[in-house]
């Protein structure tokens, strides 16, 4: 067994119809196609029809599972409407939600125009609280026991430096995860979150991690387990968010990361510490705590 291999059970998704919005791309369109070989059905939307109708043809050759789309902007209530009116018909109703969807680039914050910001808080925050508040109000109402998985950051909880808008809007997500795990546990309805680290995707390389910033940076580095994460990583915690597997966790946000956040240790530094100067530095520890003993 590998890191790479599909953790759940077959048919561990069995009868369940889950929305993954930004399902047609990187990471949504791994857990999408997961989804599909545990045999959910599943909805993708975002706001390219092309590349979600090829996902779509790609996902059902591969897995042989359901699979349909809905060309969705959503920042826009109607069309998230649309998605979910679309899901129920075709599936006859919707079991969980996995809010992908986002907008992100990098830059100091003083360039940025107020609509720069606003588009990445918009896709971002005001995306998942409408799809949310659609799929609660249509849960509560039919009496489903729903699921929600928010996808966010690690900066969600630390704050970064030139993501600020998508650091703003994570935290915001992260927030009514935990806000209406609380509330809606009356209604059966359960919300988590992942937290990634760096997953190579085309979207997240291409904005945040351009070719000027590869040549200087080193994941091996940066993160204590050396590498970025595999996709069949994400979805395997995904699929056990949204499956009854995990039904008694709620609120939780879960960082999947290889350690990368746990870099603020203080004493972290002493990573470039070698073992001869190891052995030097206890013997200035020991000496200096012998010499500074209060005599008996
Ligand atoms: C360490 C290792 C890490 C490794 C990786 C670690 C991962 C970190 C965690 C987070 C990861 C992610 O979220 S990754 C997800 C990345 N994927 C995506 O972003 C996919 C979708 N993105 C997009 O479609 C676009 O990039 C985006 C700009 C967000 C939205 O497109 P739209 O067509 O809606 O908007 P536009 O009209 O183009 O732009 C709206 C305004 O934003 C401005 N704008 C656009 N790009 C800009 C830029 N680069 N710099 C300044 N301003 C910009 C425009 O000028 C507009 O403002 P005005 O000029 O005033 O009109
Ligand atoms: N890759 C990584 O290392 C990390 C990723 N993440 C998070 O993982 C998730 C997936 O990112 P990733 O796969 O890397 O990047 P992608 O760019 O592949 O995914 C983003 C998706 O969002 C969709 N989208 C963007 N704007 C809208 C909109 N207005 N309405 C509907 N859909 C929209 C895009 O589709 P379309 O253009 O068709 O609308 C695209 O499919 C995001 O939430 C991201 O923040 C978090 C930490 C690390």
């Amino acid at each position: 067994m590998t890191h790479t291999e599909g953790m759940l059970r077959d048919g561990a998704l069995e009868n369940k119809t889950i929305i993954v919005t930004g399902g047609g791309t990187g990471l949504g369109k791994s857990m999408a196609g997961y989804f599909l070989r545990l045999g959910a059905n599943v909805v993708i939307c975002s706001r390219k029809a092309d590349v979600l109708a090829n996902t779509a043809d790609e996902l059902r050759q591969s897995t042989g599972g359901r699979i349909t789309f809905v060309a969705c902007d959503v920042r826009k209530t109607e069309e998230v409407e649309q998605v979910i009116a679309r899901a129920i018909e075709t599936f006859g109703r919707v079991d969980g939600l996995v809010n992908n969807s986002a907008g992100n680039f990098i830059s100091p914050t003083e360039r940025l125009s107020y609509k720069a910001v606003d588009t990445i808080v918009d896709i971002v925050l005001r995306g998942t609280y409408y799809f949310t508040l659609a799929l609660g109000k249509y849960w509560i109402e039919n009496q489903i026991k729903g699921t929600v998985l928010n996808i966010v950051t690690t900066y969600a909880t630390t704050g970064s430096g030139w993501v600020v808008p998508s650091a703003m809007a994570k935290a915001g997500v992260l927030t009514m995860t935990k806000s209406l795990a609380f509330e809606w546990a009356r209604h059966g309805i359960r919300l988590n979150a992942i937290a990634p680290g760096p997953f190579p995707t085309k979207g997240a390389w291409d904005r945040l991690f351009p070719e000027e910033l590869a040549r200087k940076f080193s994941f091996e580095n940066r993160i204590p387990l050396a590498r970025t994460g595999d996709h069949q990583e994400l979805a395997n915690l995904a699929a056990y968010l949204i499956s009854n597997f995990s039904a008694y966790m709620t609120g939780e946000v879960i960082t999947l990361d290889g350690g990368e956040v746990l870099s603020a240790g203080q004493f972290n530094f002493l990573k470039e510490v070698t073992d001869d100067q190891w052995d030097a530095i206890e013997d200035q520890i020991k000496s200096a705590t012998r010499t500074g003993k209060t005599p008996e």
